[in-house]
């Protein structure tokens, strides 16, 4: 098994309203795409296999930036590891797509991992890779979902009505990385290719793309270490984590 990682750090990070794109904020000194990397190069599968090509999106103004910054994460990993820097995309979607592109033939598993969830334990990444290598071409992370869910329907300027309750006993948040086989991966890509050009229409994870192409998609164990930073308090909470403020 040759396993890549495709780690999405191009965004801008408009709900975290910083100076710097997201993933060139810093946690702890280290920018949040230094950490996510270094936990995808630290994971190890049950039969010792490591993450051997990673693919990072950045910003087309941060390339140089964010290759430097990786060069010494990959210099610094136990295993030999082959690093891109690719542009993003104008969504997710199509930053993923573009790292896609750059894998070498001998690649058959992708992880694909949101330099927004920086704090991602090793563990997690390898317990993801490993259930692709027992047979699931494509795995997610998922977690309980905690609060009610309610669907809800078009509103007024008083709120919005209650369409349903959601039964929750069934329902997973899902983090990443998620996992795939290489084919599975590319083949959802190219079908949903289409609706990676805005916001609206993109795909929010590469699971969901793969669901559209009917293939199955199954769930492990998340960890709430793997949140996403999405605005100014997750970075507070990453931040309280790193020093060991908060447990
Ligand atoms: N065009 C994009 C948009 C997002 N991402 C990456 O995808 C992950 C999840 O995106 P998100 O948390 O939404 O990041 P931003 O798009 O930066 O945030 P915002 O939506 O607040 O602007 C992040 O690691 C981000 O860098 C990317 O590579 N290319
Ligand atoms: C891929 C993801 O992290 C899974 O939960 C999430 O969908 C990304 O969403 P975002 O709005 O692009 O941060």
């Amino acid at each position: 098994m040759t396993i890549a990682a495709v780690l999405t750090a191009a965004g801008s990070g408009t709900r975290l309203g910083h100076t710097l794109p997201k993933a060139l904020v810093p946690v702890s000194g280290e920018p949040l795409v230094v950490h996510a990397a270094r936990a995808l190069l630290a994971a190890r599968t049950a039969d010792g296999a490591a993450v051997s090509q990673l693919v990072v999106t950045a910003p087309e103004t941060h390339l140089d930036v964010v290759a430097a910054l990786l060069d010494d994460v990959v210099d610094a990993a136990a295993a030999e590891v082959r690093l891109d820097v690719v542009g993003g995309g104008r969504t997710r979607q199509e930053s993923v797509a573009a790292g896609l592109a750059e894998l070498t033939d001998d690649v058959d598993v992708v992880l694909v991992h949101d330099a927004a969830r920086p704090l991602v334990p090793a563990d997690l990444v390898a317990r993801v890779a490993d259930a692709v290598r027992a047979g699931h071409v494509a795995v997610v992370p998922g977690l309980p979902v905690v609060d009610t869910v309610k669907r809800v329907g078009q509103g007024d300027e008083r709120g919005r009505p209650v369409v349903e309750t959601v039964p929750r006993a069934d329902l997973v948040a899902v983090q990443t990385p998620q996992g795939f086989d290489r084919d599975v991966l590319e083949r959802a890509h190219a079908v949903g290719t289409g609706r990676g050009a805005s916001e609206a229409t993109a795909a929010s994870d590469d699971a969901g793309l793969v669901e559209a192409t009917g293939v199955a998609v199954w769930v492990v164990p998340g960890d709430e270490r793997a949140a996403k930073v999405t605005t100014a308090r997750d970075l507070l909470v990453a931040q309280a984590l790193t020093t060991g403020a908060l447990a």
